[in-house]
């Protein structure tokens, strides 16, 4: 079994809580992602799973068993750093044959398996080229093979891709899955990274100041966020600030805190009732749910406006549509004509009440 289970983990150094109050349940087999801006405790995380850091509280199991303080050897872990920790000096095998030489492996079975790993990077050639004489993406390969040559049962990846350019990290992602479904290894992948995270994953867990805010698919992540940090960190939004005036079966009325006219909005998705009994709450919803409609309409959540701006994107048209004192992100598929969409015009937007979703603000206030 490689499941990995995180119990109410915290980890300081000093009067710094790099992570606090953390519970994450990582399945056998999962390709799981830790996402969130720099500084927010994911490589330390990512370590204590490794064991190169130990918790200030809190348990870390491998299935059943309790790896808390298990030093690293002991794990079965394979693990690709940032930078490759790659030795520069020695030969593509060498560097793949390292751990099986530390687990006192014997030499025929060695190059068998570092053959056999070298081949499924498509590295076979290089078998003994100096690490030194590498390209980038060839040096990544160099050290995935490292990782999965001693057969772990788990896969750890600290921002893997960052020192490649766009072209070959793109290749490499397509990659690391193809490696990863091949293993079936359980797998967790740090990144700063939200396009990398939402192509990639089973599962995400968005971190920012040493707190997880939530765990899910990708498309729960998207779609329904937990709080304004998730909505906002991943992918484009709007968010205005409301208050609720009632709420009756299904739908939630509520009006924007707007300094112009009361704009009355009703939704049907929110986080969970207890979130939104305390502190600031915003309505959020993405550009491209937004319709803009092309006659005038009256109806729930149609709003009448005018095209503050127009910026052409190629397939998609990006608007900013001001509302009284409001301004809404609107993306439209680029399907009329040249010019249909200008700067002045007036127009009439649809908020689609499902895809508005009530959530709570936990950053500060959130600027319309
Ligand atoms: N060895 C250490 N000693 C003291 N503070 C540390 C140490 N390692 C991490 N920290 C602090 O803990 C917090 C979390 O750091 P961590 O490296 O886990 O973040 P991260 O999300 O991986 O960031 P990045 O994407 O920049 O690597 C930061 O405030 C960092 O300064």
């Amino acid at each position: 079994m490689a499941s990995i289970q995180i119990e109410n983990v915290q980890k300081a150094f000093g009067k710094t809580i790099a992570i606090d109050q953390l519970n994450l349940e990582i399945k056998d087999g999962e390709f799981f992602t830790f996402l969130g801006p720099s500084g927010c405790g994911k490589t330390t995380t990512l370590r204590m799973i490794a064991g190169f850091y130990y918790p200030t509280k809190g348990v870390v199991r491998f299935g059943e068993k309790d790896m808390t303080r298990v030093p690293p050897e002991k794990r079965n872990t394979g693990m690709v750093f940032q930078n490759y920790a790659l030795f520069p000096h020695m030969t593509v095998f060498e560097n793949v044959a390292f751990g099986l030489k530390v687990r006192k492996v014997s030499s025929a079975d060695v190059k068998l398996k570092v053959l056999e790993v070298l081949r499924k990077v498509r590295l076979e050639k290089y078998s003994d080229r100096q690490v030194s004489q590498l390209s980038g993406g060839q040096q990544q390969r160099v050290a995935l093979a490292r990782a999965l040559a001693i057969e772990p049962e788990i896969l750890l990846l600290d921002e893997p891709l960052s020192n490649l350019d766009a072209k070959l990290r793109d290749e490499m992602r397509a990659e690391i899955l193809r490696l990863q479904r091949d293993y079936k290894i359980t797998t967790i992948y740090v990144t700063h990274d939200q396009a990398e995270a939402l192509s990639m994953s089973d599962r995400i867990a968005v971190f920012n100041y040493g707190v997880c805010h939530q765990v899910g698919t990708p498309a729960e992540i998207y779609n329904q966020p937990a709080n304004d940090f998730v909505a906002s960190f991943i992918g484009e939004i709007n968010l205005l600030p409301v208050q609720v005036d009632h709420v009756e079966q299904e739908d939630i009325a509520v009006t924007l805190k707007n300094d112009g006219e009361p704009v009355k909005l009703i939704v049907h998705n929110h986080t969970n009732e207890d979130e939104l009994n305390k502190g600031n709450l915003a309505v959020s919803i993405r550009p491209e749910a937004i319709r803009i409609l092309d006659t005038v309409e009256t109806g729930t959540n149609v709003l009448k406006g005018k095209i503050a701006a127009v910026q052409f994107l190629g397939s998609i048209v990006n608007l900013m549509v001001q509302i009284d004192h409001v301004s809404l992100k609107v993306d439209v598929l680029n399907t009329h004509e040249f010019g249909h969409y200008y700067q002045g015009k007036d127009v009439y937007v649809e908020l689609p009440e499902k895809q508005l979703r009530l959530l709570p603000v936990i950053s500060g206030e959130v600027n319309v």
